[in-house]
């Protein structure tokens, strides 16, 4: 466990546009985005509705094509790769968090968490996994199936199983967005802890500011823009910027 500053970038996007649809049904959802997202930070990406948020996160993320400019995972540009290489890159570097929790019913909790290594036929780290069961509180939980646990565990499972790879990057979409106050407040800990105590890297998109103010910082999307930047934020302040931006509009 690390505790030095890294000034690396985990992932980026550079001129990044995504239009959907053509002539009178296109839709410009990312309009010319730059965004770097640091290594060993919690990134949010919060946003109105339609505001690109998704899109952008499924673009960095190697889920989705651009339709213009670049996508990078460390140094690695998404454009340069095969379908084969890029599902590689995806499973050894990247980790995913959805708002449902996206975990096999027929496996295990044990089971679900080492699945992206067992289906990569890598050897994973077993101090590490570990060391992530205690972080998530699963231990007592290991040989349930998810029906029989809680929206919050099963989240906890997925958040367990997107860093178990040790990836250079996590994406998180919506992660709090099936869960009650209190288990979706465990999960947003659980994803700082991971950044701050294990060294690991997060984004999430979210629309929730609460959510928000566990991050390091927050981009703010408009309109498939980039708009703003906050460090250390609060629920507060975030609220206040989104509604500044509903107040003024925000298209140039
Ligand atoms: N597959 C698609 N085909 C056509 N248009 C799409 C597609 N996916 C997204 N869009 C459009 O692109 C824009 C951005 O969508 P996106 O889902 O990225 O926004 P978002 O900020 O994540 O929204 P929300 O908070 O509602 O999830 C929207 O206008 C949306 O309707």
């Amino acid at each position: 466990m690390s505790t030095a500053v890294r000034t690396d970038t985990a992932a980026r996007v550079v001129d990044a546009v995504k239009v959907y649809g053509r002539g009178d049904t296109e839709v410009r959802a990312l309009d010319g985005v730059s965004v770097d997202f640091a290594a060993g930070r919690f990134t949010a990406i919060m946003g109105p509705s339609g505001s690109g948020k998704s899109t952008l996160m499924h673009c960095a993320a190697g889920l989705d094509t651009l339709t213009s400019g670049s996508a990078f995972i460390g140094g690695t540009e998404l454009s340069t790769l095969d379908d084969r290489r890029l599902t590689l890159l995806r499973r050894e570097r990247i980790g995913f968090v959805f708002q449902a929790f996206n975990l096999i019913p027929t496996l295990t909790v044990a089971e679900n968490i080492t699945l992206p290594q067992d289906l990569a036929g890598a050897r994973g780290d077993q101090e590490w996994t570990d060391a992530l069961i205690d972080v998530v509180g699963l231990r007592d939980r290991l040989h349930h199936r998810p029906s029989e646990l809680s929206g919050g565990q099963q989240q906890r499972v997925a958040v367990a199983r997107a860093f178990a790879g040790r990836p250079d990057v996590v994406f998180a979409d919506e992660p709090t967005g099936n869960l009650d106050s209190r288990s979706g407040e465990e999960v947003l800990r659980l994803l700082g802890r991971a950044v701050r105590q294990m060294d690991r890297t997060v984004v999430m998109v979210t629309h929730d500011p609460v959510a928000a103010a566990h991050a390091d910082e927050v981009v703010f999307l408009a309109d498939g823009r980039l708009v703003d930047r906050m460090q250390n934020p609060t629920a507060e302040r975030v609220l206040d910027r989104l509604k500044a931006f509903d107040a003024r509009g925000v298209r140039t």
